[in-house]
C-alpha cells in the first residue's frame, strides 16, 4: 500500500512464537540480577537456598529449553503499532496464529478455557488478551508477557475517595501483598496503577510489571513511594515461597496517569519470581 510499510502476518506470526517460547525458558537478565542480589541479601537460611533452588531451576530451563514453570500462563500481549504501518492478514489473527504455534512448539502447556462459566479448554492458548496503542512512524513493537494465575488471582483494585489519600493506598497494597502470602510465588513484583478510569488503573497496574527491574518512576514522589512500599512489603517478613526472609518482592513499580476531580482509583497486580516479558521490534 503506497506511503506505509508492509508486515506481513507470517513475520508477525512467527515473531510471537519465538517470543512465547523465550518468555517461557528464558529468565530477563534484570531478573536473573534481582535473584542474585536477593540471594546474596537474604537472611534467613532456608530463604536463602529457596532462592538458590529458583536460580537453579533458571539455569535448567534455559539449558534445556524446558519451561521455567508448570503454569505457561495467558499470553497477554503489549503491540505498539505505528500509523504507517499496513498488516497483510490482520494483526489480531497473527498475533494469536504466533500464540498457538509458540505454544505446541514449546510444549508449553495450554491454560486457557473458551467461556469462563463453561470451561473447556481451547487447546492451543488461545486467544491472547491484546493491549494495543496506536503511535506516530512505522515500526511494530510486540512484547509478550505470558501471565500465570496463582499471582494473578492475587489482584486488587479498589477506587478510593481523593480524601483517602497516598497513606490508604500505601495500606491497600501492603495489605494486597500480605494476603497473596505465598500464593503468587514470592519473591514477587509488584504493579500498581494509581489513576484514570477503573480499568486504565488495572492495565496501568499490569504495564507496571513489564518495567526493568532497578528503572523507577521518574516522578520523584512515585520514585519515593515505589521505595517505601518495597521496604514495608520485606519487612512483612513473607520471604521466598512464603516461607519466611526478608525478600518477598524484588521491586516494586508504580505507574500513574490523570485522574477524575472525585477519584483516586488503584489496582494491584502481582508476578511471581519469574516475571516473564519479552519483545521484539519489526
Ligand atoms: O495453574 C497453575 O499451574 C498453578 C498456578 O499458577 C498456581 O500458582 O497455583
Amino acid at each position: 500500500m503506497p506511503g506505509l510499510r508492509t508486515i506481513t502476518f507470517e513475520q508477525i506470526a512467527s515473531a510471537v512464537e519465538g517470543l512465547c517460547i523465550k518468555a517461557n525458558t528464558q529468565i530477563g537478565a534484570d531478573v536473573k540480577e534481582a535473584l542474585e542480589k536477593a540471594h546474596a541479601a537474604e537472611a534467613s537460611p532456608l530463604g536463602k537456598t529457596i532462592i538458590g533452588h529458583i536460580m537453579e531451576n533458571n539455569a535448567i530451563a534455559e539449558n534445556e529449553l524446558v519451561p521455567i514453570c508448570q503454569d505457561t500462563g495467558m499470553a497477554v500481549v503489549f503491540v505498539t503499532i505505528g500509523q504507517e504501518v499496513f498488516v497483510e492478514g490482520g494483526l489480531t489473527d497473527a498475533i494469536n496464529e504466533g500464540v498457538r504455534r509458540g505454544y505446541e512448539k514449546g510444549y508449553l502447556r495450554k491454560s486457557v478455557v473458551k467461556d469462563p462459566l463453561i470451561r473447556v479448554n481451547t487447546g492451543d492458548n488461545t486467544p491472547a488478551v491484546i493491549h494495543y496503542d496506536i503511535v506516530p512512524g512505522d515500526k511494530l513493537h510486540i512484547m509478550v508477557a505470558p501471565k500465570g494465575f496463582g499471582s494473578e488471582n492475587m489482584s486488587q483494585l479498589k477506587m478510593f475517595k481523593p480524601a483517602d489519600g497516598v497513606e490508604a493506598i500505601k495500606k491497600f497494597v501492603i495489605e494486597a501483598v500480605e494476603k497473596a502470602g505465598p500464593n503468587p510465588c514470592p519473591p514477587i513484583v509488584v504493579g500498581v496503577g494509581i489513576g484514570g478510569t477503573m480499568e486504565k488503573a488495572s492495565f496501568l497496574a499490569k504495564k507496571a510489571l513489564l518495567r526493568h527491574i532497578g528503572h523507577h518512576s521518574e516522578k520523584e514522589h512515585i520514585a519515593a513511594l515505589e521505595k517505601e512500599l518495597l521496604e514495608k512489603i520485606n519487612n512483612l517478613g513473607i520471604g521466598p515461597q512464603g516461607l519466611g526472609g526478608n525478600t518477598t518482592a524484588l521491586t516494586v513499580n508504580v505507574e500513574t496517569y490523570p485522574t477524575h476531580i472525585a477519584g483516586l482509583p488503584c489496582a494491584v497486580n502481582i508476578n511471581c519470581h519469574v516475571a516473564r516479558h519479552t519483545e521484539i521490534e519489526l
